[in-house]
């Protein structure tokens, strides 16, 4: 189901100073997309899915869910939670410990009412399809945080909502377990005809698991995409920076010339990815470490050439990241371990003018 949002505001009241949380959010979250809403603390991405399970009253706006008002202002149209329809899955697994498996699970369905025979159905389809057959009698608390994980999951699922909402839900497991409940997560939720919305402040996350990203800052969303345009593509200096790890420095646009548009910079005169701004504007430039190609001496054919000197030098695993002086810019980049380079050294450096993002404030 899609769920559209129109001017929708709400503020707080702590410590006598007014908070906006959200400022005239508009969105549409298209049927059946694992859609995230991703953004640093205190942005408002808890504020809007609590706005859209109903857990919070807006100040002004309207929210529909598959062409149904739940809330509007102006209609005088408030649906509670428990009518919209919603599965939801929060931080802490909010499962009851003193409860096994399967009652866990049961209990949106034994509220509803529903026949002994029809329930035992449902909860084994949907433990079945968690990965968590033939744990009906366990405890909840005999169970892994993944497991744990699993159970509200699949206490979201049961009645078969047409939408699931997320708050951080990984966000109290381990690296490890993280990542493999994010997997878990991303194929659980593919087979199903859903929407999903997924908050959370971690970038990899989001991008791992999302069909479409909206970053949020400061109860505005300020740009929507998928997890390739975002990265790789962003327009605003806030998401490409929120996103991943970038070298940003101010730009003034040269000229448009075959297809790239060409800036001077702290790097010197650049080609960078076309982009729609007249000549002599100020934008700013975006490089991401990877993209920095490092070689002892040699540039790549269609990269802007570049020469610096490696400040520093640090082991991370896979790769050595540095920090090299070119020009009046400290760049930081990544580089290859047998890439025969140390502190000190003078090299050259290739970036190509696809990965070199022009962005606005
Ligand atoms: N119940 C409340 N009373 C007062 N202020 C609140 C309340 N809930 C949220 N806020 C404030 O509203 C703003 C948005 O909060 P919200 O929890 O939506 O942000 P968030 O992006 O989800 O952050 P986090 O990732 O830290 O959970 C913040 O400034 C927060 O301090």
């Amino acid at each position: 189901m899609e769920i559209r949002i129109e001017g929708l505001t709400k503020h707080y009241v702590s410590e006598g100073k007014k908070v906006k949380a959200l400022d005239g959010v508009d969105l549409i979250i298209p049927a059946n997309e694992f859609f995230t809403l991703l953004g640093p603390s205190g942005c408002g991405k808890t504020t809007l899915l609590r706005c859209i399970v109903g857990l919070e009253t807006p100040d002004e706006g309207e929210i529909r869910i598959g062409g149904d008002i739940v809330w509007s202002k102006a209609k005088g149209i408030a649906v509670p939670p428990e009518k919209r329809g919603l599965g939801m899955v929060f931080q802490t697994y909010a499962i009851w410990p003193h409860m096994s498996v399967f009652d866990n699970v049961a209990y949106p369905l034994q509220i509803r009412g529903l026949s002994k025979d029809v329930i035992r159905e449902k909860v084994a389809k949907t433990l079945r399809f968690v990965q968590l057959e033939g744990y009906e009698r366990r405890s909840a608390t005999r169970l892994s945080g993944g497991q744990q994980q699993r159970v509200a999951l699949a206490r979201a699922l049961v009645g078969e909502p047409k939408v699931i909402l997320f708050d951080e839900p990984l966000s109290n497991l381990d690296a490890k377990l993280r990542e493999e409940t994010r997997k878990e997560l991303r194929s659980f939720l593919g087979s199903l005809e859903i929407t999903a919305v997924y908050v959370t402040h971690d970038r990899v996350e989001a991008l791992a698991l999302s069909d479409s990203i909206a970053v949020m800052r400061q109860g505005h969303i300020v740009e929507i995409g998928s997890p390739q345009k975002i990265y790789f593509d962003a327009e605003h200096q806030f998401v490409a920076d929120f996103i991943g790890r970038a070298n940003l420095m101010p730009a003034r646009v040269q000229a448009h010339k075959h297809g790239h548009t060409v800036v001077e910079s702290g790097l010197g005169v650049l080609r960078c990815q076309p982009r729609d701004l007249p000549p002599g504007s100020e934008t700013t430039l975006c490089i991401r470490p990877e993209f920095l190609h490092v070689t002892r001496d040699g540039h790549d054919p269609d990269g802007n050439p570049l020469k610096g000197s490696i400040q520093s030098m640090e082991f991370v695993g896979e790769v050595y990241e540095a920090e090299i002086r070119v020009g009046e810019q400290t760049l930081l980049a990544r580089i290859d371990p047998d890439v025969p380079v140390r502190e000190g050294d003078t090299v050259d450096l290739s970036v190509a003018p696809a990965h070199c993002m022009l962005l606005s404030a």
